[in-house]
This record gives C-alpha cells, sequence and structure tokens, in this order.
C-alpha cells in the first residue's frame, strides 16, 4: 500500500497559511465561517484567501445549520469546491444543499460512542463525504474544533459508502496511530497544527502531513 493518504487542514487564518499548507502537502484547505470560533472567516477575507489556492486543491469552506441566504452570499463570493456541514443538519438538509449549490457536500458526524455509528450509514446516503469527527465535549461553544478525539477502535475496519475522512483531536503525534488504527485515507486536523487558537504553524503542518503518511505507508 502506498503513502497516498489526503490531508484538509481546517480553519486558516491568514493569507500566508495557504501556501504553508500547500507546502506541508494538504490537498484540502478549510475555511471557517462560524463566529463563535477562533478560526471565523468574514466573507472578503475568505475570497482573498480562495483566490491564492492552486487549481487542484479542494477549498472547503465549514458551516454549521446555515441558512439558504448565509450559504447563497457565501457561495455568491468565495470561490468554493465542497461545502463542509458541521451542525445537526438534517439528511434532507444535507441533500436540500447538494442540489441548490451544486457542490459536493461533506457531512461531519460526531461519534462518542457505538450508539453515534447508525448515523454515519444514513449521511453516507446523501452527502458525498463522511467527516467522522468526535462529539463536542458538554458545554462545548462550538461544534468542532475542540482538540478532543475520539475512541478510533470504534470504527475500525468500518467502511461506509462514500469516502470519509478522520477528524477530532488529530495531531503531529497521534495521527500515524489513528492511520493505522482506523485505516482512514483521509484526515482532518485544525487545532493539533496550530500554536494558539487560530493560529496555524508551518512546522506542525508540515510534521503532521509526514506523519499521517508514515501511518498510511
Ligand atoms: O475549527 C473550528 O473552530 C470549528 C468550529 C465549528 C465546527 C467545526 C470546527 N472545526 C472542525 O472540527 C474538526 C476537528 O477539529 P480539531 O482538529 O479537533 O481542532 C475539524 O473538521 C475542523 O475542521
Amino acid at each position: 500500500m502506498g503513502s497516498d493518504i489526503k490531508i484538509k487542514i481546517c480553519g486558516l487564518t491568514d493569507p500566508a497559511d495557504i501556501p504553508a499548507a500547500i507546502l506541508a502537502g494538504a490537498s484540502y484547505v478549510g475555511f471557517v465561517f462560524f463566529p463563535k470560533s477562533p478560526r471565523h472567516l468574514e466573507l472578503e477575507a475568505a475570497a482573498f484567501m480562495a483566490a491564492s489556492v492552486p487549481v487542484g486543491i479542494m477549498k472547503v469552506a465549514l458551516t454549521v445549520d446555515a441558512d439558504d441566504a448565509m450559504l447563497d452570499t457565501l457561495t455568491g463570493q468565495v470561490p468554493l469546491d465542497m461545502l463542509q456541514l458541521h451542525g445537526s443538519e438534517s439528511p434532507e438538509r444535507v441533500a436540500g444543499v447538494k442540489s441548490r449549490y451544486g457542490l459536493p457536500v461533506m457531512k461531519a458526524v460526531g461519534i462518542a460512542d457505538a450508539g453515534d455509528l447508525p448515523q454515519l450509514e444514513t449521511y453516507g446516503r446523501v452527502a458525498d463525504q463522511l467527516l467522522v469527527d468526535a462529539k463536542p465535549p458538554r458545554g462545548a461553544d462550538r461544534p468542532g474544533g475542540n482538540a478532543v478525539a475520539f475512541d478510533w477502535t470504534l470504527i475500525a475496519g468500518r467502511r461506509w459508502p462514500v469516502p470519509w475522512m478522520l477528524a477530532g483531536g488529530l495531531t503531529p503525534e497521534n495521527v500515524a496511530q489513528a492511520v493505522r488504527l482506523t485505516g482512514a485515507r483521509q484526515v482532518d486536523v485544525s487545532s493539533g497544527v496550530e500554536s494558539a487558537p487560530g493560529v496555524k504553524d508551518a512546522d506542525m503542518m508540515r510534521a503532521f502531513v509526514e506523519a499521517a503518511q508514515s501511518g498510511a505507508a
């Protein structure tokens, strides 16, 4: 098996993060549109950053229970390749967003225990990709980006009908083990490559990609 793992680096906030993430080896870059997040971007800043992303690198917009008005504005102003729905969007809403915007949709599903796994089957029937993330801790003010991992053995050896990404508390130190254990061929990271909330670190991004590739080799 080769080390053809794909990496998404999410929550870029500085224009310099784009070349740093791509040089590190990211295949996807993510922009967060959620005001409570330290990674939240205004549309103008996101449009500026997205315009600098080379063709072939996926530009992903992360939203949380966004309505059509918000998504109309977002997709009208920012060039995007994928929408990541990270709230409690229903399967019907996922299907509606897909057809309204004509962009691939990745649905995040929070996992805490085995009881959460059937959601992956459900959303796997409507989304283009699944993001298998940790459930937020009790009292968290955002549904992701909390640097929390879940018990990876819950999904070891499991497969779904669409491509999926592993997320939640991944770091340069743990991603190789996470990849080996789950068999993930795509991983997503935000907090684990930051020197402070919302501040990406180029060395950490490089170390993360190298470690993910070593786990997939
Ligand atoms: O990053 C955020 O602030 C965020 C806000 C709201 C929803 C999701 C968010 N981040 C996503 O959560 C996962 C895991 O992040 P982490 O690596 O544990 O920090 C990832 O998909 C982020 O894109």
